[in-house]
């Protein structure tokens, strides 16, 4: 398969690999610019490499943008959303993230699934440079709760848990109302849905350049917001050519990426895009992944707005429970499920 790489990209790869243990200082800060990536300072609505680049502030004017790039990459950055998350919040959370990925295995394994998949994974045969802990729904305090005293949190750690949850659920909100906007619609209802969290850490050495991170799949929630590594790289998404776009750190940042529910809420509309981590390079990759999924009882509902003689709904009603059984029961991780889900003409 052909990958469609950036320049800069590529160039990157042809860098020596980095060795941890450099003593000298001058070598090491040297190698620190060298290693600065190409997207340090977002400028507001400036596009990355043609990723699109939506700034937050800049609404109703950024609304056609935004459903463009719904549609034609399933995915996006943010930038001026400080108003909800702040950057030193993003901060303090990658400094909590790390020293809990850092727990001793016994303790990381008190991280039980509520739902399929939302605890804690070690590192397995099919990604073993990869490991995860996360918790059912970040809306519900008590889940945040219950998650920080499975890995014995301390206070501070506890505390910085809460206000990211709480930020990061109250700036999908406000994503989710804002595409909706764009669609022409009223008071869309994501209120209340579950919002799956999950910290990721890839432990990449020289050894496992040009291995696998985490395999293709795309998400099963309507969207994703992803805190991304500020400094190693290795995400790629799938452009609906099949071609591979890499997306390159780009700090003070958030991404933006359409799960599989999008796609059946807005009746085959927006693009449910097909992502993987790759290992480029030598580091630990750590992220941060929250999923806003579905409603929590009821259909997975087309607003009425969106079907009409012309766009006859595509899907059959079903709830975000039963479709999450089938996607893991049937193996089906790169959106696949969604063609047994269609209506049948
Ligand atoms: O670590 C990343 O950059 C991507 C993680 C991801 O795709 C996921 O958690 O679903
Ligand atoms: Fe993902």
């Amino acid at each position: 398969m052909k990958l469609d790489l950036p320049n800069t990209f590529l160039a990157k790869q042809k860098k020596l690999p980095i060795k941890r243990e450099v003593q000298n200082p001058e070598i090491q800060e040297s190698r620190n610019f060298q290693r600065k990536p190409a997207c340090s300072k977002p400028m507001a609505g400036s596009e990355s490499k043609g990723l699109p680049m939506i700034d937050m502030q800049d609404f109703p004017g950024q609304l056609a943008k935004l459903i463009e790039a719904c549609e034609e990459w399933g995915c996006f950055r943010i930038v001026n959303f400080q108003n909800f998350v702040p950057q030193s919040l993003m901060q303090d959370m990658k400094g909590v993230i790390r020293s809990l990925l850092d727990l001793p295995i016994e303790i990381k394994r008190r991280n039980v699934d509520v739902i399929a998949g939302s605890g804690y994974m070690a590192p397995s045969k099919i990604n073993p440079l990869y490991e995860a802990l996360g918790l059912y729904d970040m809306a519900s305090a008590q889940d945040v709760d219950a998650f920080c005293t499975q890995l014995d949190a301390a206070p501070h750690q506890r505390q910085t848990i809460l206000r990211y949850a709480r930020a990061v659920n109250e700036l999908m909100m406000d994503i989710g109302h804002k595409i909706g906007e764009g669609l022409g619609l009223k008071g869309v209802p994501f209120k209340g849905w579950p919002c799956q969290f999950r910290i990721n850490k890839y432990t990449f050495t020289n050894e496992s350049v040009g291995s696998s991170g985490v395999q293709l799949h795309t998400d099963s929630s309507f969207l994703t917001v992803l805190q991304d590594d500020e400094i190693i790289g290795g995400l790629e998404v799938m452009r609906k050519s099949g071609t591979f776009f890499a997306i390159d750190p780009c700090p003070e940042t958030l991404l933006v990426n359409l799960g599989d529910i999008a796609a059946v809420w807005s009746n085959g509309r927006f693009y449910n895009v097909k992502h993987r981590v790759l290992c480029r390079e030598a580091g630990i990759r750590l992220s941060i992944a929250s999923f806003l999924l579905g409603p929590k009882e009821g259909m997975v509902e087309t607003p009425a707005e969106l079907v009409d003689s012309e766009h006859p709904p595509l899907y059959i009603p079903f709830t975000y429970e039963e479709f999450r059984k089938l996607r893991v029961s049937k193996k089906l991780h790169t959106g696949e499920v969604l063609e047994l889900l269609r209506v049948q003409s």
